[in-house]
């Protein structure tokens, strides 16, 4: 696949601290007690030693961050070696998999005379300015992907986290769907939608991808706290099982402080992606019951990112 563009600022920005719920940078430990002391200390780390524990999980994030390229081509390598799927049919995307009224907008989108207002008449939209709604997979492929997800997450190939924010969850690369599944359906299928809907951040110019499945469940993680992509434009997928609650909530671009934000919730509804911009500010509401399983499709633009990375906001030097 094309390289997934990585900036300098990934080696210490944007530590998230689980016990405080809060994104840190860390740069020495000198410019770690001046900028974020006194904020700790207000959400309760008050000693010596919480504040030793919190430096320990920030230098062991950092160190995660710098072998991660490795580990992560082991996992794959291991995992091709000792795991066999149950349903090898889902590792190759076809159209079948696809809903009908998805493959009626790519159509559109490719017809020589689509424009964004065209395309706004036939996509759902929702209370959050550029934030669409449309079906994606049929009811069929997502009942196999999720049997193929759970047979994967309870085999004993070894497993990486999709980011410091889940504790569960898949990283699609590694288990092998990459080159036969998600490169061709953000190329093929969703490149189309996205060069109409957000030429203006990216859209037009999505050239690789980081592909994941998060997994909320009643004695795993509830919920996601408020945050931004590592990318210029993203789908999430709902791809089921049963669950109550679990709304996404979105609030504004990254820019904008959350004391002048309002969030507004945009419902998951099974099958179904909501596209939205990477930095537009979101988090995902507790479930209440059952288990939840989203597909999400972080995409990028390598020609936006040689300008400004999406995490740090800086021109991005590569690593
Ligand atoms: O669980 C969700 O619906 C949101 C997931 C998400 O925003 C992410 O993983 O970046
Ligand atoms: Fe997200």
């Amino acid at each position: 696949m094309e390289r997934f563009y990585t900036c300098s600022c990934f080696f210490s920005d944007n530590i998230f601290l689980e016990e405080y719920k809060l994104h840190v940078r860390f740069v020495s430990e000198n410019q770690f007690r001046k900028d974020y002391q006194n904020i700790l200390r207000s959400l309760g780390c008050v000693s010596e030693s919480q504040f030793r524990d919190v430096l320990g999980k920030i230098h062991a994030e950092i160190e995660r961050r710098q072998h991660y390229a490795l580990k992560s081509a082991e996992r794959a390598a291991t995992i091709k070696e000792i795991y066999t799927p149950l349903h090898q049919h889902v590792y190759y995307l076809q159209e079948s998999f696809l809903d009908p009224e998805f493959l009626q907008l790519v159509k559109y989108c490719t017809s020589t005379d689509a424009t964004m207002e065209g395309l706004m008449n036939l996509i759902q939209t929702e209370a959050v300015p550029r934030v669409f709604r449309f079906p994606v997979f049929r009811k069929e492929f997502c009942k196999d992907f999720i049997e193929e997800l759970e047979h994967f997450e309870q085999s004993d190939a070894p497993k990486g986290r999709p980011n410091t924010m889940n504790n569960y969850g898949i990283l699609l690369n590694e288990l092998g769907f990459d080159e036969s599944f998600i490169t061709p359906l953000r190329e093929v299928y969703l490149h189309p939608l996205t060069a109409l809907l957000y030429s203006d951040c990216g859209g037009s110019c999505l050239d690789s991808h980081k592909a994941f499945v998060v997994k909320y469940a009643m004695r795993e993680d509830l919920d996601l706290s408020y945050h931004y992509d590592n990318a210029e434009v993203t789908l999430n997928v709902s791809l089921g099982k049963d669950f109550t609650e679990g709304n996404l909530f979105f609030g504004d671009m990254r820019q904008v402080p959350l004391s002048e934000t309002e969030c507004v919730e945009v419902k998951h509804h099974v099958t179904e992606g909501l596209l939205h911009r990477g930095q537009h500010m979101h988090g995902a509401l507790p479930i209440s019951s059952g288990t939840r399983w989203n597909l999400i499709i972080w995409m990028r633009a390598s020609r936006e990112m040689n300008k400004l990375c999406p995490m740090c906001g800086l021109i991005s030097v590569s690593s």
